[in-house]
């Protein structure tokens, strides 16, 4: 299906008039970009349940606030996008008889429109999804990508779809560098949260002989399964349904677990059960500030910590039981 989107360039101040006038006139599916509150959002982070806010999103973004809405590509459509430009003309000319205030700032109240295809926003992210070497011998790679790989470079094929995992956040970089480092050929992986299947892939291709995702959400459980059959190591890697540990009876050599810090707490004690004498735990999606709090409770479950990772505003442990 087709639509028509209408982008509304405004100010900060812009974005609440602008929004008032389109609920006004029954417009609904308001999307509203204001670098401002992204960057305000970023601030208050800590007050919400899940950590991540990815920051590319935000690189990626309009510099400029930007209210979009969408209207079916038909003649009413059309319509209703002349009728909504004149009302974005109607309130540029109220600010300038000073309605709002005489040193209100609207911005520039530009609207500009386009005919997309759903499809389009669909595969919209992929522009900036591009081949990376994320460790010394990992390279992931879309699959709608081409790349010259040299020497011992393993290379990921990736499609994550909707699921978190293309390799380039930060925690999952340090989670990979740390499998690189601790896994021992011929060892068994247990990957808790696995997103998209990208640390099940990855510690496939560093040598380990069996590998379980555990995946609490349904579509990533898919995608992961296609992933792990698009890099051939089908026979080697498991993805399943799960909630942490509470679907998983076997014991592995080394488990990852790239969440937010709660769930790492919560995960410690369930983890000590399901590693092998002398296993490895890595975890990781800890905000640095919540450092102290993950380690003690790994600590307290019965590991000896190995080594603590920081990149950004993020850590990942390692740890030994
Ligand atoms: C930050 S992503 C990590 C994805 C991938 N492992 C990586 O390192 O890029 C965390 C994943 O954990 C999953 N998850 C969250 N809570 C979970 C739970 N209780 N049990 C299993 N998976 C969970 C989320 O759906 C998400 O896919």
């Amino acid at each position: 299906m087709k639509f028509i989107e209408v982008k509304i360039y405004t100010s900060h101040q812009g974005v609440e008039p602008l929004t008032a006038m389109l609920m006004e006139k029954g417009i609904s599916g308001v999307v509203v970009d204001d670098p401002q509150d992204a960057e305000e959002l970023l601030d208050k982070k800590n007050e919400y349940e899940w950590d991540y806010i990815d920051r590319s999103l935000l690189e990626n973004q309009e510099k400029e606030p930007v209210v979009s809405v969408f209207f079916e590509d038909t003649e009413e459509g059309r319509r209703q996008v002349q009728e909504l430009k004149i009302s974005v003309m109607m309130l540029k000319s109220k600010e300038m008889e000073g309605v709002f205030g005489w040193d209100a700032d609207l911005g520039r109240l530009y609207a500009e429109d386009r005919v997309v295809d759903d499809e389009d926003w669909k595969d919209k992210w992929k522009e900036y999804f591009k081949p990376a070497k994320v460790t010394e011998t990992l390279v992931v790679k879309p699959t709608w990508e081409t790349y010259e790989k040299t020497g011992s470079e393993k290379v990921i094929e990736l499609d994550p779809g909707m699921a978190f995992g293309t390799g380039t956040h930060e925690t999952t970089t340090m989670c990979m560098e740390l499998m690189e480092h601790y896994l021992k050929e011929g060892q068994s992986v247990l990957d808790i949260g696995c997103g998209s299947g990208i640390l099940s892939i990855a510690a496939a291709f560093l040598g380990s002989s069996r590998v379980l995702g555990i995946e609490i959400d349904p579509d990533a459980v898919r995608t992961a399964r296609e992933n792990v059959s698009a890099n051939g190591v089908s026979e080697l890697v498991e993805i399943r349904e799960g909630d942490l540990t509470k679907d998983v009876d076997e014991k592995a050599d080394l488990i990852a677990a790239n969440l937010i810090a709660p769930l790492v707490i919560q995960l410690a004690e369930p983890a000590a059960e399901h590693l092998n004498e002398g296993g490895v735990f890595i975890s990781s999606g800890i905000l640095t500030e919540r450092k102290e709090e993950v380690e003690k409770a790994i600590r307290e479950a019965g590991f000896e910590i190995l080594e603590i990772r920081e990149k950004g505003e993020w850590c990942a442990i390692a740890a030994r039981k």
